[in-house]
């Protein structure tokens, strides 16, 4: 196996005396997809932020390869309606691109777009800008938060596709965080589960027939068309601690 490209090893972060994240554990490789999923407020995008180096952890430690690059795709994009920006003025916005501009156009399907206006574009056009935005920088690594928001049914399969077919391609490391299990589940390598602490994690066909993930995500997380739901087998008090139901049932 080679050198992981980032390891995250314990990982604890507290914000206003809370727990918001407690021993969390992430190996990323190149070539491999890893899909963090969990509830509203899980901890999935401080994590990430983490990972990219945004907020130090309170505990553990991040180890990054050294030279690592990180192409970033955040969960939002906030334009200015009134700004006339075009896709090819965002896109070279962030310095001189390692990427030829045309390569990653064409990577990403959008060569007919550069004239566009930014908010003009649909969900899908605007999702698949901004990867590209990411990958003009040559990543090792790409992070992607929440990739396929605001994106119809279709356009979602065709954009896991397209991300699967880049990590393929060039054999980057994928982080992403999703809350479509069904969807990502034929392309990622590991799925971590994540509800202030690692609640179960491992290779999706391994652990969807585990009968510790079916009792955490509920049986309408194994056939691949069904919504991800969320079930735990404990809950969570304030301060994220794990509270076992018979304590619960108790209080
Ligand atoms: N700087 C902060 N100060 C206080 N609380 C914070 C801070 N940042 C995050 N939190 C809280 O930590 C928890 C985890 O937030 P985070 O954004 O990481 O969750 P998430 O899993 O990405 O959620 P979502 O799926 O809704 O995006 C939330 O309850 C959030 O309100």
């Amino acid at each position: 196996m080679s050198e992981p490209l980032l390891t995250a090893r314990q990982v604890g972060v507290r914000r206003g005396g809370r727990e918001i994240l407690q021993g969390a554990d992430l190996t990323l490789e190149a070539g491999k997809i890893v899909t963090l999923i969990g509830p509203n407020g899980a901890g999935k995008t401080t994590l990430v932020r983490c990972v990219l180096g945004l907020i130090q952890p309170d505990e553990g430690l991040i180890e990054r390869r050294p030279g690592l690059r990180i192409g970033y795709m955040p969960q939002k994009l906030h334009i200015d309606p009134s700004l006339p920006l075009t896709v090819k003025r965002f896109l070279t916005l962030g310095g001189t691109p390692r990427l030829p501009l045309d390569e990653v156009l064409a990577l990403t399907g959008i060569e007919s777009l550069t004239g566009a206006t930014m908010s003009n574009l649909s969900g899908g056009e605007t999702q698949r800008v901004l990867l590209a935005r990411a990958l003009l920088r040559d990543p090792n690594l790409l992070v992607l938060d929440e990739p396929v928001q605001g994106v119809d049914v279709t356009g979602q399969e065709a954009l896991y596709r397209l991300i699967n077919d880049i990590r393929r391609q060039r054999q980057c490391g994928v982080l992403l965080v999703s809350h479509d299990l069904h969807l990502v589940m034929a392309t990622t390598d590991t799925v971590i589960c994540l509800n202030q602490h690692v609640c179960c994690h491992g290779h999706p066909e391994h652990v969807t027939n585990d009968p510790a993930y079916i009792a955490l995500f509920g049986e309408s997380a194994k056939p691949l068309v069904a919504p991800y739901t969320h079930h735990h087998d404990h809950t969570h008090d304030d301060h994220g601690n794990i509270v076992e139901k018979d304590q619960h049932r108790h209080a």
